[in-house]
């Protein structure tokens, strides 16, 4: 992990493996970054004050560079380290070959395909990229083409500390957002999402407080944006029970409940008398989910997540999948930065049925970003589609140093939201169910 990593590309040659000169892959250069983070809350602790992402450059023969972004921490990056090696020489039109390579290395030490899966995804929109900018056409063309020039995004809003407290000689950290603890806090934050990015439709991360309290924020919210639709999330921080009691207390009042409850069954079991759907992100996350969740009727809208469901192409066959099984469509986002967003927003805009709109982090860590601002701004809470070759976003080699000066000077190397908690609120205990 050295510095000169997130530098410019080296131009060395390496031996090739197959495809047309100029289009094999010469080298994937893995560049771990950090970036800030407010305080937020959810059913595991709280946000740290950094969060990690990896960053991609796919470098052609030809000097082409091609962009991913990925989840960050230092398990995750081994394996982007490892595929990085596995992917020189392919042709980087081969995607198939790519995959297949990447699997390969990860099978002995990862066998389950939810995981390989977060490594191939990364790679693969690398590779669109570089695609994309070879021809000279968007990533979205590449998918078919769009079926819409904008992607509508939902405000996602969360309780949370007006600072991250002074801790161990650090002084405190605030934030532009203020305070969101109770049913006024989560309203106002929804009123300054709505005048900074325009959106139209909000999800509360909730599992942090009482199921009431968190039931009255709801009714707040639905009584301040009368017809908008919202969204409720407490990741599996309830039990059966739990959750069915909060489903007939917001009938009426959310176009769906995320994840109230943990696994298939359990999700199938609230399902049954629910009045509003179910959606998850968490309990169908790979291709053999698919199955025993349809068959137990466990869930009505699955967020997708390109990030690890194998990327851009495969999440376009997982719509379709969706379609002919009659489930919705929304997609899922952790904390993340500008290549990923151009890249949910290439695939959003290639989905012939997007069903609601999509969950993004961004606001809240779009203050620090690694691609040259500009393309991607929020207008009524829609992204227009790039329209540039690629992603059609370009990396600013500045940032990313600093970013990735930032991710070694501070010794991160994982997420961790109940320790974070912990050492804020000692005796602060992890339980899910909670409630
Ligand atoms: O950022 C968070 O605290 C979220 O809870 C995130 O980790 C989840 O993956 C996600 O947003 C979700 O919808 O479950
Ligand atoms: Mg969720």
């Amino acid at each position: 992990m050295t510095p000169d990593r997130a530098g410019t590309p080296s131009r060395t040659d390496t031996p090739s493996r197959s495809g047309t000169p100029g289009t094999r892959i010469r080298e994937l250069i893995v560049t771990p970054i950090a970036f800030r983070d407010p305080p937020l809350l959810n059913s595991n602790g709280v946000h740290e004050p950094l969060a990690l992402r990896t960053i991609l450059q796919l470098v052609l023969e030809d000097g082409t560079v091609g962009l991913g972004e990925s989840t960050g921490g230092a398990v995750r990056l081994e394996r982007l380290e490892a595929a990085a090696k596995a992917v020189v020489g392919l042709d980087v039109f081969d995607t198939t070959a790519v995959a297949a390579a990447i699997d390969a290395v990860l099978l002995p030490t990862v066998p389950g395909s939810h995981e390989r899966g977060w490594t191939t995804s990364a790679v693969e929109v690398a590779c669109l990229d570089a695609q994309g900018r070879l021809l000279g056409r968007p990533v979205s063309d590449l998918l078919g083409g769009r079926v819409r020039d904008s992607v509508p995004f939902a405000a996602y809003l969360f309780y949370k500390w007006a600072e991250h407290p002074a801790l161990d000689g650090r002084p405190a950290v605030g934030d532009d957002w203020g305070e969101a603890l109770d049913p006024a806090g989560v309203v106002e934050q929804a009123r300054l999402m709505q005048q900074r990015y325009g959106f139209r439709s909000f999800k509360l991360k909730g599992g942090v407080f009482p199921p009431d309290e968190e039931i009255a924020a709801i009714a707040a919210l639905a009584e301040a944006f009368p017809g908008q639709p919202l969204r409720l999330d407490p990741n599996t921080a309830w039990t059966v029970e739990t959750s069915a009691y909060v489903a007939g207390q917001l009938d009426g009042l959310l176009e769906y409940l995320e994840d109230p409850t943990a696994t298939i069954p359990g999700m199938a079991e609230v399902a049954k008398d629910s009045p509003m759907p179910l959606a998850t992100n968490m309990c169908v996350v790979a291709w053999e989910h698919l199955r025993p969740a349809i068959e137990q009727n466990a869930i009505q809208v699955l967020l997708t997540d390109h990030h690890y469901w194998g990327g851009l192409r495969r999440t376009r066959e997982l719509a379709a999948v969706c379609e002919a099984f009659g489930l919705a469509l929304s997609m899922h986002s952790n904390s993340h930065l500008g290549i990923s967003l151009a890249a949910m927003t290439h695939v959003a805009s290639a989905v012939p049925r997007l069903d609601h709109s999509c969950d993004t982090h961004y606001p809240w860590n779009s203050a620090d970003d690694v691609i040259v601002p500009g393309v991607l701004e929020f207008r009524d809470g829609e992204v227009a589609v790039p329209t540039g070759p690629g992603l059609g976003v370009e990396l600013d080699h500045d940032a990313l140093e600093r970013l990735h000066r930032l991710y070694i000077d501070s010794g991160m190397r994982s997420r961790d939201d109940t320790g974070y908690m912990r050492r804020i609120r000692p005796g602060y205990e992890l339980r899910l169910p909670r409630w």
